[in-house]
């Protein structure tokens, strides 16, 4: 096997993101994707590229091989946090990270010189790359809870070593324990650090690429289970929802499950006199109100028209009249401000209650119960609750 000296690895591992970096900005250049493949695509080519150029050290002016090169693998690292940034949907302000990054080019710029201040240079290098990938931490870890993503997670874990280990750079660096007196050394922190990035540089890109992949997946099928117009789940969403364990978790607390079925009166002539447009924005105004009413363990979906399923675990009769009531006077304050005068666009709401043991064998009983308390409500008027009987 060929003896690799360190400067051969520093090259390959700038060979390797920079060819990287060269497909990832091709393929952002379709105009396919995201913006944020752009910043990903241009992270990787700085990096390279910067690393390729320290391997130039007796070839080309330390202007060159030092600051330059320093600054390619700093704004490397700056823009892949601005990757994560991206894919966390959140917006950035970019003059502090502008002004960071100008302050430390103006210190590189000092301290170009090759044969000095090396310590001072990998301690520079390694705050600045240490800060941004604690930051890639910090936004990953967000991205994996908030959406449960578990790639997100390695992400995260491989940018906390990261930055763990320029960690340990920089305070070898102000100890002088870096080992040696260029980057080239081999043995001391240098060489470790570069193996480190050999090793774990692929995997960070591989790792981003199962965590984009892994959202784009849960996104489709969270859109699958989803009424687009008031992003209710739908009947498929809902049996998915019944399925999963949380009902029962939360029924050990309540013996019984309540199941509301609400539908808006007079729809149609909602439709008719105000237009498709109006009705549709009516719909997602009572969807809005659901969503504020309910608890996180509470169910919502349309079965469709303007008919709605609410799953209450852990409630009675009592509990389920008075989200009803509540959802009834929330839906009049809204639809008196928009509505003309004649038009009496109320709710009218069945409800129907079973032991929550019993819920996923009787829901087809229970969903009927309701129904035909839904069918009284209009049957006596409408803008009315009525509980169904105890089956
Ligand atoms: N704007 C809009 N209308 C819809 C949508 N889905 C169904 N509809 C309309 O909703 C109306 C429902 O009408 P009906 O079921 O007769 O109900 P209603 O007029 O509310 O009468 P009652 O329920 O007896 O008070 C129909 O005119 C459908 O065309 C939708 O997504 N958007």
């Amino acid at each position: 096997m060929p003896q690799l000296d360190v400067k051969t690895i520093y090259f390959l591992v700038g060979l390797f993101a920079t060819t990287t970096g060269a497909v990832l900005s091709i393929l952002a250049l379709t105009g396919r994707f995201d913006r944020w493949l752009k910043y990903w695509g241009i992270s990787n080519l700085c990096t390279g590229a910067g690393i390729l150029l320290l391997t130039f050290r007796d070839i080309v002016p330390d202007f060159y091989s030092i600051a330059v090169a320093n600054m390619l693998v700093i704004i490397g690292y700056f823009l892949l946090m601005a990757t994560a940034q991206g894919l966390h949907h959140r917006n950035m302000t970019w003059w502090p990270h502008l002004l960071f990054l100008g302050l430390i080019a103006g210190l590189f710029l000092m301290m170009q010189n090759a044969d000095s201040y090396y310590n001072e240079r990998t301690a520079l290098s390694s705050v600045a790359c240490g800060y941004y990938a604690l930051r890639v931490a910090k936004i990953t870890k967000q991205i994996a809870r908030e959406e449960d993503i578990v790639s997100a997670y390695l992400v995260f874990g491989i940018f906390t070593l990261a930055a763990l280990v320029l960690g340990m750079r920089i305070l070898a660096s102000l100890t002088y324990h870096l080992g040696g007196d260029s980057i080239f050394s081999s043995g001391g922190m240098s060489m470790w650090v570069i193996l480190l990035a050999a090793s774990i540089g692929p995997l960070w890109n591989m790792s981003m690429l199962l965590m984009i992949m892994e959202r784009i997946n849960r996104n489709w099928i969270g859109r699958a289970l989803r009424d687009p117009l008031t992003g209710a789940l739908n009947r498929e969403g809902l049996k998915r929802a019944l399925e999963n364990n949380t009902m029962r978790r939360h029924s050990d607390s309540h013996p019984f499950t309540a199941l509301l079925l609400v539908d808006i009166d007079h729809f149609k002539q909602v439709n008719d006199q105000l237009g498709h447009a109006f009705g549709d924005e009516l719909l997602r105004s009572f969807a809005d109100i659901v969503h504020h009413q309910l608890r996180s363990s509470d169910l919502f979906a349309r079965q469709g028209g303007d008919e709605f399923v609410i799953i209450l675990p852990s409630s009675g009769e009592k509990e389920a009249r008075d989200v009803a009531g509540r959802l009834q006077n929330a839906f009049a304050q809204e639809t008196d401000r928009v509505k003309p005068d004649g038009l009496a666009v109320t709710l009218s709401i069945g409800i129907a209650v079973t032991e929550s043991d019993q819920l996923s064998g009787s829901l087809h009983q229970l969903m009927a119960r309701a129904d035909s308390a839904l069918y009284q409500s209009k049957h006596q008027g409408r803008n009315r609750i009525t509980s169904a009987q105890a089956a």
